[in-house]
This record gives structure tokens, C-alpha cells and sequence, in this order.
């Protein structure tokens, strides 16, 4: 497929296509406790606003549930089934970590009736995603690819991850800001270096989270260096300080008289009336929050440190500060335990050097 948007007869003038992922990385603030009756009125109200494409996983992807991310509440499947059954205009997105979920977990998210799929590595592993891509191609769905922690490698490296997936069959390859550490320019720099290498071929989208409070104007600047795709969730209900809210990203483009093809009437509403009065507590920027966007940490870890800190009686921005100094990527939450434990011990001698004991 070339650059070109497929899609953009369905909304008439549209200019970039928003991609709402409340589903998906907003399992990660419901610590995956979605619930069918939440998922149908979502998708409902989404689909009435106009969103083309909605995305409905385990926050971690297909497969996600299990003791190391944590488990679902209600099968993933069932879930895309009931946003299948519930939409009328808009497509169903699903997320697949390869090596969390496995192509046979694409292949039922499609029998269940998902139509896109989004294929997420760490922003140096493009080529674990090519197998993905390929089996995604042949069956018929709409293929986009994830560069996750996108902070942490220059523009040029990364378009060579993007040109790994196009080549593989992404339509599309999105700079993923998983810790909300992008600051302006970051995301100026790494759109403009997809759009050069990848652009004839493929689009180029972005996800942005919260962290740093830039989801929205990094998302602008995104649109500004060509990106055509751009995340959203409503209420900003993502991982960490939140993503993008949708509601926010449809009136800010609107303002600016970019079309999107989402109602922003619609869009508030269904933030405040449908997703706001669910939710177990608003996405903020609080000390944690902030912490992994200024120290570059993957978003889903804030719940994973909220629990060990209370666990082990240690500050979470203290964990996820040292998450952040040893660098480590989405499946090593483990080791936000350890980190827990090293503090705690490094407490305890603090405090029996204080009073004097050996
Ligand atoms: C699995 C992650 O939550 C994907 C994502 O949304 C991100 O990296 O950001
Ligand atoms: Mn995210």
C-alpha cells in the first residue's frame, strides 16, 4: 500500500486519522479489570463520534494476561468480539507484543472480528515483528507498526526500524513516546526521519502519553512533520500520567482546522458521560508520573511500582527513578521488584547506621 490514506473518503476532507486506544492502554489504569458492559458503551459512544478506528487488547497486547502483567478480568476476546458487535462504522484494532502474544492469538482476535493489527516491538527489535506483519497481511488486516520507547534511540536508527517493518508489511509505522519523555523536538525530529525514509510507502503515526503534560502538543507537531495517524483515549485513560485525551486531541485539531472526522461534541460527551464516571481514578501527572516521563521509564510500570513501593514500604518515584537509570523495557516489570527490595535494604542500613548499630 502506498502512503496515501486508504481511508480518507470515509470522513470526506479528513487530514489525519485519530486512533483511539482507551481499550488498550487504558486496561493498563484499570489494571485490565475492563468489564463488557464498559467496553460496549465505549465503543458505542466512540462509533457515534465518529472515530474510524478503536482499539481493544490487554494493555500489554494480545496475550497480556498472565502474573507478570496482570490478569484480565474478562477474556480479551470476548471483549473484541463485543466492540466488533457493537460498531457500526468504526474498525477494531487489536496490539500484539510478539513474545508476549503469538500469531495464533492474532489469528482468533480476527476470527473474533478485528480488522487492524498493531505490531509493537521495543524501538530496536523491529525485526522480531516481521513474521507478524506477514501472517496480519495475509489475512486481510490492516497492518501498523509500534516502535515502543522511541526516546531512546536517535531519529536516523529508528527510521531504520520503521523501513524493517514496511518492508515486513507495516501501512504504517508509528514513533511510540511510551514514557511520555518526548520533548517537542524529540518528536519533530524522529516524525520528520520516518516521513523521509518511510513515506512513499507507508504513513507514519504517534502515540503520545502524558508524562511531561506534551501528549497533545507533541501530537500537533507530529501532524505538522506528516504523521497521518495519531493516538488518542479518552479522559487520556492510558498507562502512566494518561495518553493523549481524545476529546482534547479532536477539539485542538478542530481549532486548528485540521478535520479529523471526529465530532468534538460527540467526543466530550463520551469522555464525560460514558468513560469518566467508570473510571477507578483519573490519569494524573503526579510526582511518580512525572518522574518516568523526566526519567525516560515505559508508562505501564507506575501501577507495577505503585504496588511494590506500598509492598515494601519504599517511595514509587524512588523505584521508578532507578527503572529509569538501568533502562530497562516493557516485560522486565520483575525487576521493579528488585529495585523495591534494593531500596528497602538500602533504608534499613541507612537507618541502623544512623543509630549506631552494626
Ligand atoms: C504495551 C505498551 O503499553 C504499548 C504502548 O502503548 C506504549 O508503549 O506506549
Ligand atoms: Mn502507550
Amino acid at each position: 500500500m502506498s502512503g496515501e490514506d486508504k481511508n480518507a473518503t470515509k470522513s470526506g476532507e479528513r487530514a489525519l486519522r485519530i486512533t483511539d486506544s482507551t481499550l488498550r492502554d487504558g486496561s493498563h489504569a484499570m489494571a485490565h479489570q475492563f468489564t463488557e458492559e464498559q467496553v460496549r458503551a465505549t465503543v458505542h459512544a466512540l462509533d457515534q463520534a465518529g472515530v474510524e478506528v478503536i482499539e481493544v487488547s490487554h494493555g500489554d497486547g494480545l496475550g497480556g494476561s498472565s502474573f507478570n502483567y496482570g490478569f484480565s478480568r474478562t477474556d480479551e476476546i470476548k471483549l473484541i468480539a463485543a466492540a466488533v458487535e457493537e460498531a457500526r462504522q468504526a474498525r477494531i484494532a487489536v496490539l500484539l507484543l510478539p513474545g508476549v502474544g503469538t500469531v495464533e492469538d492474532l489469528k482468533a482476535a480476527h476470527d473474533a472480528g478485528a480488522q487492524v493489527a498493531r505490531i509493537a516491538t521495543h524501538c530496536t527489535e523491529a525485526d522480531v515483528s516481521i513474521q507478524h506483519f506477514g501472517v496480519a497481511r495475509e489475512l486481510g488486516m490492516e497492518t501498523v507498526g509500534f516502535l515502543m520507547l522511541a526516546h531512546r534511540i536517535g531519529p536516523a536508527e529508528l527510521a531504520r526500524q520503521a523501513r524493517i517493518m514496511v518492508d515486513a508489511g507495516a501501512q504504517c509505522v508509528y514513533v511510540v513516546d511510551s514514557a511520555g519523555a518526548m520533548v517537542l523536538s524529540d518528536t519533530q525530529e524522529r516524525i520528520a526521519a520516518l516521513v523521509a525514509e518511510i513515506g512513499r510507502d507507508a504513513q507514519v503515526g504517534f502515540h503520545g502519553h502524558q508524562n511531561l503534560s506534551l501528549g497533545v502538543a507533541n501530537s500537533v507537531l507530529a501532524y505538522q512533520a506528516g504523521a497521518r495517524q495519531i493516538d488518542g483515549a479518552l479522559c487520556a485513560l492510558g498507562a502512566g500520567a494518561g495518553n493523549s485525551p481524545t476529546e482534547v486531541l479532536a477539539a485542538t485539531f478542530d481549532r486548528l482546522g485540521i478535520p479529523t472526522g471526529v465530532d468534538v461534541q460527540a467526543a466530550l460527551a463520551a469522555a464525560e458521560e460514558v468513560v469518566k464516571p467508570y473510571l477507578p481514578r483519573l490519569p494524573w501527572t503526579d510526582r511518580a508520573s512525572i518522574v518516568q516521563g523526566y526519567a525516560g521509564v515505559y508508562s505501564s510500570f507506575l501501577l507495577h511500582a505503585e504496588r511494590a513501593a506500598a509492598r515494601y514500604g519504599v517511595p514509587a518515584h524512588e523505584i521508578l527513578q532507578r527503572v529509569g537509570e538501568a533502562g530497562y523495557v516493557g516485560g522486565q516489570e520483575d525487576m521493579i521488584i528488585d529495585i523495591a527490595i534494593q531500596l528497602a535494604q538500602e533504608r534499613e542500613m541507612g537507618d541502623l547506621a544512623a543509630t549506631g548499630v552494626r
